[in-house]
Order: structure tokens, then sequence, then C-alpha cells
């Protein structure tokens, strides 16, 4: 095992407690023989001190399964590459690393015959990977809509049910310990859009990579914009959504795409409450399905890789051994942002006077888009004595170019004094 940290430590405390029933399952004992540690001398409960090194090549040659949990590009490719090249079999839950580089890992697997599981790495304790890579495999999966990262579900969830702002409920993610030192990659989207990679990758058959994907945040969210959300039946959850697309103005290809968005309170993601996870499958012949759970902590995410280690270990045991099938279609193609269609609803701060639905209209008709709902409240009277209104337009599904042109277009008006929010809709 390399690294021993929050979920390294769980990992080998419960190799060593359940070895007997890992034992029964497998029809072998599992041995921990070493664990790749930077500091040797530090106490570390339930592991056996005796296994502990930091010679992380030495650890390696000769494993039956190597187990990655330091996180980070390198040395973790490093040294995965030369396990699986020695035709050790990997289990990581290295999110950052395979996003990076999904295709070619798994075709160095293939190329030793040995396995490399990742279920850790989306969606912590939930079974999404085996679910999406082997129980579908008989399917065809058109899309794939995902809380993945449970820092920002977290403060999401508090903006709407106790009304906080984003600091605070930034501030209080990060006292319960859901969020990182630095949670950028949370709140900044990254980390969900490192799942979206793996997740696209493995439904669609294809090597997409974090570079790949559509990443906006969630720092931009404000109290107002969830009231705002809330009095029209929504909820606004960042979102991972990874999409076949038989036709755009830019042809068939994948979306992978990660941003805040809207969603029916009826959606079955809008009751997923907390620092929880969960994932909406829909395929072809089995229709919607969702995975639910913890996404994230010692515990659970020590469950994902230990079902791995076990299903690694029985294939060993049996003589079955190969990956999940070979990489991939190269030719399918992530399409841009520009060419996905979506639905936004746009909040406008205007001048309450007559000609500004008019000047409004003009311009979504002209760039071809359509409002499916509008809603106007009336708003402040400003220093200059002028009385202001609220718009909310909510659009019929167009591109995502012609609707951010529009929103565009609607900012230059002179009756409109600010665009006060854009967010995209999903799941109607
Ligand atoms: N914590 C979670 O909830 C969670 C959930 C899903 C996936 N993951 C993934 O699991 C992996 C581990 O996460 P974690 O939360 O346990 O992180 P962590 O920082 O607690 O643990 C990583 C450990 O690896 C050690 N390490 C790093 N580089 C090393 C090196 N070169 N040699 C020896 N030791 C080294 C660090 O000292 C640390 O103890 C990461 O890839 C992470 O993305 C974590
Ligand atoms: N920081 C991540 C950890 C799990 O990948 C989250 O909040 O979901
Ligand atoms: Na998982």
């Amino acid at each position: 095992m390399l690294g021993c940290g929050v979920v390294g430590s769980e990992v080998a405390a419960r190799l060593q407690s359940r070895a007997e029933a890992l034992e029964e399952r497998i029809g072998a004992p599992l041995v921990l023989t070493a664990v790749v540690v930077r500091d040797p001398d530090k106490e570390r409960p339930g592991v056996d001190a005796s296994v502990l090194t930091t010679d992380a090549e030495a650890a390696i040659d000769g494993a039956d399964i190597v187990i990655e949990l330091m996180g980070g590009i390198e040395p973790a490719k490093t040294l995965i590459t030369r396990a699986l090249a020695q035709g050790s079999s990997v289990v990581t839950a290295n999110k950052a690393l395979l996003a990076a580089a999904y295709g070619e890992l798994m075709a160095a697997a293939d190329d030793s015959e040995v396995r490399l599981e990742h279920e850790a790495a989306v969606a912590g304790a939930i079974p999404i990977i085996r679910p999406v890579g082997d129980s579908l495999a008989g399917d065809r999966i058109d899309r794939i809509m995902g809380i993945v990262n449970g820092t920002t579900n977290y403060i999401l969830d508090q903006m709407d049910s106790q009304g906080w702002d984003f600091d605070a409920a930034l501030a209080s993610a990060q006292e319960l310990g859901y969020a990182e030192a630095d949670p950028t990659a949370d709140i900044g989207g990254h980390d969900a859009a490192a799942k979206a990679a793996i997740l696209s990758s493995l439904a669609f058959h294809a090597p997409v990579t974090i570079d790949d994907v559509h990443v906006e945040g969630i720092t931009g969210i404000t109290a107002e914009m969830v009231e705002t959300a809330k009095d029209q039946g929504f909820v606004i959850k960042l979102l991972a959504v990874c999409e076949r697309v038989t036709d755009s103005p830019a042809g068939a290809g994948l979306s992978a795409r990660v941003y805040p968005a809207l969603l029916p309170r009826t959606h079955p993601l809008a009751s997923v409450h907390g620092a929880f996870n969960a994932v909406f499958v829909e395929a072809e012949a089995a229709g919607s399905l969702m995975f639910y759970g913890q996404g994230a902590g010692g515990a659970p995410t020590a469950s994902a890789v230990l079902g791995d280690v076990v299903s690694v270990a029985r294939r060993k045991v049996l003589g079955g051994r190969g990956q999940y099938e070979r990489p991939f279609h190269p030719e399918r193609r992530v399409l841009p942002i520009s060419a996905i269609t979506t639905r936004y609803h746009i909040t406008l701060d205007v001048v309450d006077r007559p000609g500004v639905l008019a000047a409004v209209s003009e311009v979504f008709a002209d760039e071809g888009a359509s409002i499916e709902l509008m809603r106007q409240t009336i708003g402040e009277v400003d220093d200059e004595g002028i009385q202001h209104a609220k718009l909310v337009l909510a659009t019929h599904e167009n591109t995502d170019a012609a609707l951010s042109r529009t929103v565009d277009r609607l900012g230059d008006l002179d009756v409109v004094r600010a665009v006060a929010s854009v967010i995209r809709a999903e799941g109607q």
C-alpha cells in the first residue's frame, strides 16, 4: 500500500480487523506486506509498524496487488506504471491521476493483463464504477448526471435550507472537515470535473481528460440566487453531466461538463442533502437508475478500496484476469459547451417603464432563442427616483452559444441596468 493518510489508515486497519472475513470471501489470505509512508516513526494505530517503509519501489516489486492512496500525479503515476508493468494489479482512489491519464493507464493494465480498479475515485463508497463499466456493459448509457462533490453539496444545501450566505456555508464545511484546507478544487468544480472525466471515459469508451471538461464552480452563487430558485420550485446543485450527443452544430460526440444548475425540487437529485453524493444514470434499456451514498471520508472510501481489492484477489485466486475492455473510441470527440443544448434562467434588473419587455423580447427573437416563462417583481426606487423591476426569464432549450449571446445583448440594452444572475437549468 502506497500512502497511509485518511483513507490508507482506514484500509490498513480494516485489512487487519476483517482479515478472516476477507479470507473467506477470497479463498486465500490477504497479507499486507508493506505500507509506504514518509515518516515510518510516526505512531499509526491499527497499522503493524514492521511493514512501514519509505522504499516504494521495493514495496511494489513482487506484490500481487498494489493499493495506491498517496494521491497527486507524481510519484503515483510512475509507481502505478511500474506496478502494472511487472504484473501487479492496482487499486487506486486517485481521481486526479485517472482524470489526467485514464486511457494511458488502462492500456498499460491491459498490456500486462492485470486490472486497474478505481471504484473509490468517483463518489467514494457509492458503487458507480462497477455498475457503469460492468453491470451496464450490455446496455447503452446515454447520460449521467451526478452530485459528485460532497463539500459543494453541503454548501449549497446549507444556503438552501438555512438561508446562509456562501462564506458562512464554506466556513462550516471547513469546520466539519468536508472541505480541503485549500477548498479551491471543491468550490471551483475541479474535483467534480475529474470525476466527470473518469465517468465519461468509462461510459462512452473514449479517452476523456479533465482538460476536456467544461468547468464552472459555485463561488458566484449568492443567497439571492438560491432564494429566487426556491421561490420558483428549484434547488441549485453543482452537477457533473456526461452526455452522448447525437446531433449538435459541432456534429455528434460527447459532452462532459460541470456547473451549478437549477433542478426542479421534484427531481431525485434535489433531495440529496448535506455532504452526500448521488449519481443518476440513464441507459437505453435500463431506463433511469440512481446511486446514492457517502462520497467521501476515510471509512466510506476504504469500503470501495477494499471491494476492489477483494475483486482483484478473487480473480487472482480463480486464475481470471484481464481488463473490462480495451480503451476506447479515440475518434469520439468531446464537444465544446457552445454546441451543447441547455436552458438558462436569467435575472435582470430593469428600469420599470413601457417598452422594456418589447426590447427584451426582440433580443430573444433575434437570436432564435425563446422564453418559456417570465416573472416580473417590483424592485427598488434608485437614487435618481427611477423605479426598477426584477425580471426572471426561463428559456426553452437552445445552444449554449445562442443563450450566451442573448445574455450579452440583454446586458447592452439601455433599459437593463444589470444582469443580476444567469444559471443553467437541468432535469426538466
Ligand atoms: N479522503 C477522502 O474522502 C477521499 C475520497 C475519495 C478519494 N480520495 C482519494 O484517496 C487518495 C488519498 O486521499 P487521503 O484523503 O487519504 O489523503 P491524505 O493526504 O490523508 O493521505 C495521503 C498520504 O500519502 C502520503 N504520501 C504522499 N506522497 C507520498 C510519498 N511520495 N511517499 C510516501 N507517502 C506519501 C501522505 O504523507 C499522506 O499521509 C487521494 O487520491 C484522494 O483523492 C480521498
Ligand atoms: N473533497 C471531495 C472528497 C471526495 O472526493 C468532496 O468534497 O467530495
Ligand atoms: Na465509488
